[in-house]
């Protein structure tokens, strides 16, 4: 990147976030870096450690010691705006399981990067894959659903104007040494309507190609309400959050890299099954459907694997008003998985 620029400060308190020109600095705890800093951090970006489809992840050093992880966003004016969303949202939340922005960089053109608190056990999508050296244990699984419904519960309900997260899956899901659970990548998220947003006018006017471009989420995880209408809501994160139980419960993924198939098709019978009977389900269909790599886990009850796919279930109903709220899927969890308990990953936030 060329010349370093000057920095954006943020004042946090009003709905809409108005940047001020000013030196860098630090403002709540959050500091403003220039380029050199970046560079410095990130000792000339030579540990990437994450890509996506807007960034690269680099591991950064703050203060010589601590870790954190520089989000940098693809250079480009469209994207830029994707990269100060996303910063405008991160400097409104605090919340124990989302994650925590302790910095950036911002050029107010077309560039910039975030600096994260850095998450070492890398993204749930990782852990649950079959070629991962390490299980996870399925008392950490129930502790991941119930921390991420937390999350969502906060933004969804706790935050005013609200957000809609817009992408939901395993690998926007970060662990912590303890496995415990950190929401991020707020580059599609919505904010500040009361529970729904419809397409602008410019979107219903573009081309159906720009209209995809312009389209969030992501294949396997995307609500089909969502996809017809165009309309996301707080109901879509909620079926993105369907999906990802049902990664943790069966520890397969949303598509499937050697097949293709989605895992909302290939579990679509059973998912019927379960509301068809209003939640019923029979113990082998349980057995049949649950990871094969925890079977070995004589511990596990087998009631609290029903109540996760009877959320999974109700997450991905239509049409989606049918679909629980956050506050009660972490009712459910908390009321129904004892094992929740034993980790003290914090019942009560
Ligand atoms: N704070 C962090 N600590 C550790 N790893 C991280 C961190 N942030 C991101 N990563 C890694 O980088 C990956 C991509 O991050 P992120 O989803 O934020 O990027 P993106 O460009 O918004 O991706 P997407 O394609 O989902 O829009 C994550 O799945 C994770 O593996």
């Amino acid at each position: 990147m060329s010349c370093f620029l000057s920095c954006v400060r943020f004042e946090t308190t009003t709905d809409n976030i108005k940047p001020t020109s000013t030196e860098s600095g630090s403002v709540s705890g959050v500091t403003c870096y220039t380029w050199d800093d970046v560079e410095s951090l990130t000792s000339n970006f030579s540990r990437l450690i994450g890509t996506g489809g807007y960034s690269s992840i680099y591991l950064a050093r703050v203060s010589g010691s601590i870790n954190a992880a520089l989000k940098v966003h693809v250079s480009s004016h469209r994207l830029y705006q994707v990269f100060r969303s996303e910063l405008e949202i991160l400097l409104r939340l605090q919340h124990p399981h989302i994650v925590k922005l302790l910095g950036y960089f911002d050029d107010s053109e077309e560039s910039g990067a975030l600096l994260l608190e850095y998450l070492p056990q890398g993204n749930l999508q990782e852990k649950l894959n079959r070629n991962s050296k390490q299980v996870l244990p399925w008392r950490n699984r129930t502790a991941i659903a119930f921390q991420v419904a937390q999350a969502i519960e906060h933004i969804h309900e706790k935050c005013s104007p609200q957000i809609v997260h817009g992408d939901i899956k395993s690998s926007n899901i970060l662990l912590d040494k303890h496995f415990n659970s950190k929401l991020c990548d707020f580059g599609s998220a919505k904010v500040g309507f009361s529970s729904m947003v419809q397409p602008s006018k410019t979107t219903s006017t573009m081309s159906p190609r720009s209209k995809q471009v312009m389209m969030i989420g992501s294949p396997g995880y995307t609500d089909p309400h969502y996809l017809r209408t165009g309309i996301a809501s707080k109901k879509m994160d909620m079926y993105g959050f369907g999906v990802v139980v049902l990664e943790l419960v069966s520890g397969k993924e949303a598509v499937s890299s050697e097949r293709g198939e989605m895992l909302v098709h290939s579990t679509a019978s059973l998912i019927h099954e379960i509301l068809d009977s209003n939640g019923d389900i029979g113990e082998e269909k349980v057995r049949q459907f649950l990871d094969p790599r925890l079977s070995r886990d004589g511990s596990i009850d087998l009631e609290e694997v029903k109540t996760m796919l009877r959320v999974a279930a109700f997450c991905l109903r239509s049409p989606p008003s049918l679909r629980p709220s956050a506050s009660q899927v972490v009712q459910t969890l908390n009321k129904k998985i004892p094992s929740l308990s034993f980790l003290g990953c914090g019942k009560k936030e």
